[in-house]
């Protein structure tokens, strides 16, 4: 059996819908999981497969990219934010997400490189995106911000800011393992991931909608699951900048 560790959020359902609904189910244990735990099981080795945040990547001893499916964005992705109570230029204290690596990271690089300023970094903040200091920001990803975007005075959208910083699209998340897999199983995978990304309409037929955030336009066409050569280009870039942070 191949162990799978993949994102817990809604923007992962049509692909738990293709690998429930292939036959591959038969070969694989699926675990759900929040980004930051999916990478530290791959890493671990407690799976063989993970839909891991690309910023994880550098710490995998060992890695294939082994889908042209991912979690990504061309542009605005409706649910990877800095929420801030003042304009970005003034942030002095960001709080960092626990659930998230890349976005954490994508954070800094933008901070540092785009928007040139340096604020205090808060990890597992107590009072996490609810400090009442004028100056503190924080970064939150996946469900959690579904519906957020009116209750904060400052938003930011961090792959529609990366692509006014790169011009490129973004990958959040990708199909990696930590050791060679048979080539037939990788074949099945994809297969099984696209059969997911096709049904998409008729798993809304079942989905639980959301007055206050648009879930059909998230999935078809916010989320970009692609893994594209523009998003590649823009992994080596995101790569090469993340190592040059302090
Ligand atoms: C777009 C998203 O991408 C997610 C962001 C991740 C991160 O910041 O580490 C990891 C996995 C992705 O699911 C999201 O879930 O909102």
């Amino acid at each position: 059996m191949i162990k799978i560790s993949a994102v817990s959020y809604t923007n992962t359902i049509p692909f738990i819908f293709g690998l429930q609904h292939h036959p591959i189910k038969k070969d694989i244990i699926l675990s759900l999981d929040v980004p930051s735990l999916c990478a530290q099981k791959l890493i671990e080795d407690k799976v063989d497969i993970g839909l891991i945040p690309v910023a994880a990547i550098i710490d995998l001893p060992e890695h294939h990219i082994i889908s042209d499916y991912c979690i990504g964005a061309n542009g605005q992705v409706n649910s990877v934010f800095i929420f801030s109570n003042c304009p970005i230029k003034d942030v002095k204290y960001l709080q960092l997400d626990p659930q998230s690596k890349s976005s954490n990271n994508l954070a800094l690089v933008l901070l540092k490189n785009y928007w040139k300023v340096q604020p205090e970094l808060v990890e597992k903040a107590k009072e996490y995106g609810r400090s009442p200091h004028p100056n503190t920001a924080f970064v939150q990803i996946g469900d959690r911000t579904f519906g957020k975007v009116d209750q904060h005075s400052f938003v930011y959208d961090l792959a529609a800011e990366w692509k006014n910083f790169t011009g490129l699209e973004f990958v959040f998340a990708a199909w990696v393992s930590n050791k060679k897999l048979d080539d037939a199983f990788i074949h099945k995978l994809n297969q099984a991931l696209k059969l997911g990304l096709d049904s998409r309409l008729e798993i809304f037929e079942n989905m639980d909608m959301r007055k206050d955030f648009d879930l059909v336009d998230y999935l078809m066409h916010k989320i970009d699951y692609r893994l594209t050569d523009n998003k590649k280009e823009a992994l080596k870039l995101f790569h090469r900048l993340m190592s040059e942070l302090d």
